[in-house]
């Protein structure tokens, strides 16, 4: 379970972010969409500790990033791509991060399996292509078989096929009780893969619930989307 309350945080003169709260449960897909620069990464970011919130609170099973006492374990998050040194393999870098943190070495082969990367396992990540690299970030945040999951814009990179394999890993994932939280720009991506869908824009939550709920009385959910950000005239999303 994901609880974020009343978060905020300024960047000098922009706004950051302003009393964010949302909720993700287990067994749910949770999408947080928004147009470019509307607080996604920032949110995200205060939830796993990599930044300090100016107030609010962002808690992960009930207790903040930095007081999880093995946090691979509990979380797994991914961000840009996959973070791994570009000369060093997918596996190493994998065996790397499992040492680090106490994870079993067959969990690397599995997780490799899991992403379609046996093959390439053992090709440098500067090798890799864009999908290849967000896959291989998937990859590590699943490596501790966590509870909760976090992806910054998954989709980035990946072609129809792979939009397609993510879209059924992260069903699988909820359907196994494991709580998953999106972030995405794109509506037609979300759509089809989330329980509940929270919309961010300027900082500010605009709206949230489940898919449903959310485009009774609108044409659809690309129109619902364009009314709550006020971002039709600047084609600013998908
Ligand atoms: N380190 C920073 N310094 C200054 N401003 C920042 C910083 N990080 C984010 N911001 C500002 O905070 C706002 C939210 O940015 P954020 O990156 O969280 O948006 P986003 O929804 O993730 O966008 P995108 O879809 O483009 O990744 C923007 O106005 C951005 O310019």
């Amino acid at each position: 379970m994901i609880e974020i309350k009343n978060l905020n945080k300024k960047y000098g003169q922009s706004d950051g972010i302003i009393d964010v709260s949302l909720t993700a449960e287990p067994g749910k897909v949770t999408a947080f969409l928004g147009p470019n620069g509307a607080g996604k990464s920032t949110t995200f970011r205060l939830l796993l500790g990599l930044d300090r919130a100016d107030s609010g609170s962002a808690l992960i099973e009930g207790k903040p990033y930095r007081d999880l006492t093995a946090p691979l374990w509990t979380v797994g998050a991914q961000f840009d791509g996959s973070g791994a040194h570009k000369g060093r393999t997918a596996k190493a870098h994998l065996t790397w991060l499992a040492q680090s943190n106490g994870i079993p070495h067959s969990r690397i082969s599995e997780v490799l399996e899991l992403v379609g990367l046996s093959d390439a396992a053992r090709k440098r990540v500067g090798a890799y292509s864009l999908g290849m690299g967000q896959r291989l970030g998937i990859a590590a945040a699943l490596l501790g078989d966590p509870r909760i999951i976090v992806l910054d814009e998954p989709t980035n990179g990946l072609d129809p096929e792979g939009i397609r394999w993510i879209r059924g890993l992260l069903r699988t994932l909820a359907a196994n009780g494991k709580t998953v939280l999106i972030s995405s720009h794109l509506i037609n991506e979300v759509q089809h893969v989330a329980d509940h869908i929270v919309v961010i824009s300027g900082g500010r939550i605009v709206q949230s619930g489940n898919v449903d709920d959310l485009v009774a009385g609108h044409h659809d959910l690309e129109a619902a989307y364009f009314d709550w950000t006020g971002n039709a005239a600047k084609g600013n999303a998908a």
